[in-house]
């Protein structure tokens, strides 16, 4: 299958977030940085709002609601339960799927997460967490909402993404990203993730990705056909810090193939 076009690029705000958060300030505005990388051609923001609201709060995602003129793509644990905020002026956390039908996002990422981990880790096995699922899926679909579920590359599972009516999968890429840091089984832990994308077609389900990609492993992923988008935080502030998050932005593009 040739590549019909470039994977869109949603740029995760998370880590602008914490950085705001190391003090009692509004700087730097993660609206702000989000028009700046829409302004560089960003083709959707994501953000990832949990129950502690470490970085990204409720109050960023209805501030970004209000402004964006991108996909907005919020991702989270749908267990996530309310959570008081310990911060003044912080509003509390609602729980995550009542925040998603608030704001009604044009796409939802579900993430097995929990509150205890230092970041995102793990697809959902759905031979567990399916039928749970299944409900919650089709209520963000009825208010318009596209579903993305956060999945390893293993086929039966994305077979199972398919039954419990996903519109999407986002492959955790955490694992490649590794295997190419340290150049170690590279080829084969890519072949999985080509594998997975093959998968996705045949049973008819998007096909998005994120976690760890950066400008050293994104161009090879990106060589995967059915890839419709990528979301990309942390490397992307990190280059940001060098090169200017607009400039980062740019050559996160390019590495997809976009000029
Ligand atoms: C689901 C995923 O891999 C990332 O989107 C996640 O947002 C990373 O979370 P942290 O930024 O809290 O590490
Ligand atoms: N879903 C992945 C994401 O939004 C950002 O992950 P990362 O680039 O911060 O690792």
């Amino acid at each position: 299958m040739s590549q019909s076009k470039p994977a869109d690029l949603s740029v995760n705000l998370n880590k602008i977030a914490l950085i705001r958060n190391s003090r009692d300030t509004t700087y730097p505005s993660v609206t702000h940085h989000a028009q700046i990388c829409i302004d560089a051609g960003a083709d959707g923001i994501t953000v990832h709002p949990r129950p502690d609201q470490r970085h990204i709060r409720v109050d960023d995602c209805y501030d970004l609601a209000t402004m964006l003129s991108v996909e907005f793509n919020i991702e989270g644990n749908p267990f996530a339960p309310a959570m008081k905020s310990d911060r003044p002026g912080v509003s509390d956390y609602p729980g995550f799927i009542d925040l998603v039908k608030d704001i009604k996002p044009a796409q939802c990422t579900l993430v097995p997460d929990s509150n205890e981990q230092l970041t995102s880790d793990h697809g959902f096995d759905l031979t567990q967490s399916g039928d749970q699922l299944a409900p919650i899926i089709q209520e963000l679909q009825k208010l318009g909402v596209r579903v993305s579920l956060f999945m390893d590359p293993d086929l039966q599972q994305i077979e199972l993404a398919k039954q419990v009516g996903a519109d999407r999968i986002e492959l955790y890429t955490g694992p490649y990203a590794d295997a190419i840091k340290t150049n170690n089984n590279a080829d084969a832990v890519f072949e999985q993730f080509y594998r997975a994308g093959e998968k996705a077609q045949d049973i008819n389900i998007g096909l998005n990705a994120g976690h760890d990609l950066n400008l050293d492993n994104l161009s090879r992923f990106a060589t995967i056909p059915q890839l419709l988008e990528v979301s990309i935080g942390h490397a992307m502030t990190v280059d940001a810090i060098s090169m200017g998050l607009a400039n980062a932005v740019k050559a996160y593009q390019r590495c997809l193939g976009k000029t």
